[in-house]
């Protein structure tokens, strides 16, 4: 699957590709995952810049984000960028990002839902803290998901961008 999926994400070189897959298995509606930062101490993402690709498979699941300091957010950002907290709509072949520091300054949940069309599946890739390719703040290893990103989500800079479009 990274074979397939990688080099869409703009990662040709298999030595760049993230080290690291999680996968979630939503049987129905009834199956979620409550508010959360990824902040698990081998990724390090609530102290420096990560990334995490995440790919949805199956029936449409909604997405949240929401800031962890809304008011901060909304004084020093322009209102045209600035999102305190986000709804989206997880549809079968989605790809979004989560980038520089979102996992500091925002929390995200699966929530339940009571009508939902069948399972969905989710991988989220990830570069473990000690791997030497891991995108690192500053590094030449810029966002590149042009042609497939879905939602990347920006918080190094406390905003999000997005950008509609399904890889599948
Ligand atoms: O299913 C999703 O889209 C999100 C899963 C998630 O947040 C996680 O595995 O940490
Ligand atoms: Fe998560």
């Amino acid at each position: 699957m990274m074979h397939a999926i990688m080099p869409i994400c703009g990662f040709r070189d298999p030595h760049c590709w993230p080290n690291s897959c999680n996968l979630n298995l939503y049987e129905d509606g009834g199956m979620s995952v409550g508010w959360h930062s990824d902040d698990e101490s081998l990724f390090q993402g609530k102290l420096v810049d990560i990334r995490i690709l995440s790919l949805s498979l199956g029936a449409r699941r909604k997405f949240e984000l929401r800031a962890n300091w809304p008011e901060e957010a909304e004084s020093t950002q322009p209102k045209s960028v600035m999102l305190s907290a986000a709804l989206r709509i997880w549809r079968d072949g989605d790809m979004m990002t989560m980038e520089g520091m979102t996992q500091k300054h925002f929390q995200h949940r699966v929530p339940k839902e009571g009508h939902v069309d069948g399972p969905r599946i989710n991988l989220t890739w990830r570069w473990t803290a000690h791997d030497p390719v891991a995108p690192k703040a500053g590094g030449s290893q810029k966002a590149s998901l042009p042609r497939c990103q879905m939602s990347t989500f920006a918080a190094n800079q406390r905003f999000w961008v997005s950008a509609e479009k399904s890889i599948l």
